[in-house]
């Protein structure tokens, strides 16, 4: 009997270069063992809908057919449930994806035929799950700049132009860790559970996504060497030995925002709330992963 999968595809996330009945005749082709089901979210009340199709469905695999936010949408749903995760890159940036060494949707298909199944810690962040990067300042400035235009598919454009960090005003932030308080000045405050953004710069090279950690990344260039220094840094992987960047290795904190900044969670604006508590879930959820990803593990040890 064929195995039942479950296929939760967003038909607006990144360019829309691939469609839904193509993807369904390569899944075929390419995962014959697996029977497809196939669940397109709508925009509303997506979590509670996801997790009534499981139900009905019980499949033995969810692949998610998006970017950053349609993962997060199926992390929500499916919390409570042990069931095999397998992100398929359709978004515009897909950071997350990249951090588990999936770069295309071939690597999707290849990670399900290995079926290398690695656990993925979260960050609960108040009352939202964070699997890839939350942060402060400009990047969640850019996300909400980029929600209110048409064509999604010019967010890897936007997020890569970190120059924008440059005219930025640093903000300051109140960090509570293990007790101890500690004020921060930052242009951007990144709360990350993966080690790069989608395209490919590596804001946390030592962040492991299944240490039971997670990391809070100060960053506060203020000239124009250090803008280079840094971008260089993320490009090579030793963003932490930079003057202008400040790492906290954590399982738990409490973080201030008193001139209320932007928020974001994996690419979806939260607004600017006055305080956020960020608690790592260690081995939340099983993502398939590529074999890469394991290598990239090994290089950073
Ligand atoms: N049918 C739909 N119509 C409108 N919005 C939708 C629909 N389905 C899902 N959404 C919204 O899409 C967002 C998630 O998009 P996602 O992040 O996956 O794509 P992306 O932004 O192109 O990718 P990335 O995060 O990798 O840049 C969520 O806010 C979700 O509510």
């Amino acid at each position: 009997m064929r195995k039942v999968c479950l296929f939760v595809y967003n038909p607006i996330s990144g360019d829309n270069t691939i469609e839904r009945e193509e993807l369904i005749e390569k899944l075929d082709l390419k995962l014959p063992e697996y029977e497809a089901q196939v669940f397109e979210t709508t925009g509303e009340d997506d979590a509670i809908k996801i997790k009534m199709e499981f139900d009905r469905v019980r499949p033995d695999l969810v692949m998610i057919g998006g970017g950053d936010g349609t993962v997060k949408l199926v992390a929500m749903a499916l919390k409570e449930v042990e069931v095999p995760l397998c992100i398929v890159p359709l978004g515009s940036a897909n950071g997350l994806a990249k951090c588990m060494g999936i770069n295309t949707v071939e690597d999707a298909w290849e990670a399900i035929r290995n079926f290398n199944l690695h656990p993925i810690d979260a960050i609960r962040i108040n009352d939202e799950i964070c699997l890839h990067m939350a942060d402060f300042g400009f990047n969640a400035n850019l996300v909400k700049k980029f929600e209110s235009v048409d064509g999604r598919g010019m967010l890897a454009y936007i997020k890569s132009s970190l120059s924008e960090i440059f005219t930025t005003e640093p903000k300051v932030y109140r960090l509570n860790i293990d007790g101890q308080s500690r004020e921060v000045a930052a242009k951007m405050l990144v709360i990350a559970n993966g080690d790069q953004y989608g395209t490919g710069a590596l804001i946390n090279c030592r962040g492991k996504m299944d240490d039971g950690k997670f990391e809070i990344i100060a960053l506060n260039p203020e000239s124009a060497k250090d803008y280079i220094r840094m971008t260089l840094a993320m490009f090579k992987g030793d963003l932490e030995e930079q003057n202008s960047s400040n790492v906290f290795r954590c399982e738990t904190c409490e973080i201030e925002n008193p001139e209320e900044v932007e928020f974001q969670i994996d690419g979806e604006t939260m607004g600017k709330p006055s305080k956020v508590i960020a608690k790592i879930e260690k081995a939340a959820f099983q993502f398939l992963t590529s074999k890469q990803y394991a290598a990239c593990q090994k290089d950073l040890s």
